[in-house]
């Protein structure tokens, strides 16, 4: 599969030795962005960390700045506002709103580490047009938990547990 050509997007770098955002694996959905400033979050603290890259998007398109999954399952480092969502017409820097839910360790980031990642996405322009009923369907307004919540799953079972046959349906 050839693959489509990417979308160019120009940037520019705010911080003249930041590196490029780029894609750690051909494949990747995310562009890695990274802080300009050594920040030590304490438990249950967050910041405002700079990227050091400022964006003009192609009309039509929106960014969305994501946690990075190894960072959250390591030290528990979270985006407060996940996705945060860069639109087209944004022209400051790209910022990243981290958290550090870890309950007892401190995290530190150095310069230039890296703290989340950019997809770039087309997006939909709508127009809202309200009526008075909306058309039937299957869901209808059942949400919040309306086909179970995890425990009341009672046709699975705990992979690779001791005992999963106790854990059925708790
Ligand atoms: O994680 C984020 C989220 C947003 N932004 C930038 C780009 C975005 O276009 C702008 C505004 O973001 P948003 O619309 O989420 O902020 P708001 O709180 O609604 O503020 P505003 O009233 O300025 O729209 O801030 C970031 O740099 N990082």
């Amino acid at each position: 599969m050839s693959g489509r050509e990417p979308v160019e997007v120009l940037l520019r770098l705010v911080d003249p030795e930041v590196p490029v955002p780029g894609y750690a694996r051909p494949g990747d959905a995310g562009a890695d962005l990274v802080t300009t400033e050594p920040a030590v979050l304490a438990p249950g603290e967050r910041a405002v960390l700079p990227t050091g890259v400022s964006i003009a998007l192609p009309e039509g398109y929106a960014a969305f700045v994501h946690p990075r999954s190894g960072l959250a399952a390591r030290c528990g480092v979270a985006l407060v506002n996940a996705p945060g969502t860069v639109d087209a017409g944004y022209r400051g820097e790209i910022k990243v709103i981290v958290a550090n839910l870890d309950p007892r360790e401190s995290v530190r980031f150095e310069r230039f580490d890296r703290i989340a990642q950019l997809v770039v996405q087309q997006v939909e322009k709508v127009r809202f047009r309200t009526v008075a009923e909306l058309p039937d369907s299957a869901r209808g307004a059942g949400g919040f938990g309306s086909t179970g919540g995890h425990a009341q799953q009672k046709d699975y079972v705990a992979v690779g547990a001791e005992g999963a046959s106790d854990r059925r349906g708790q």
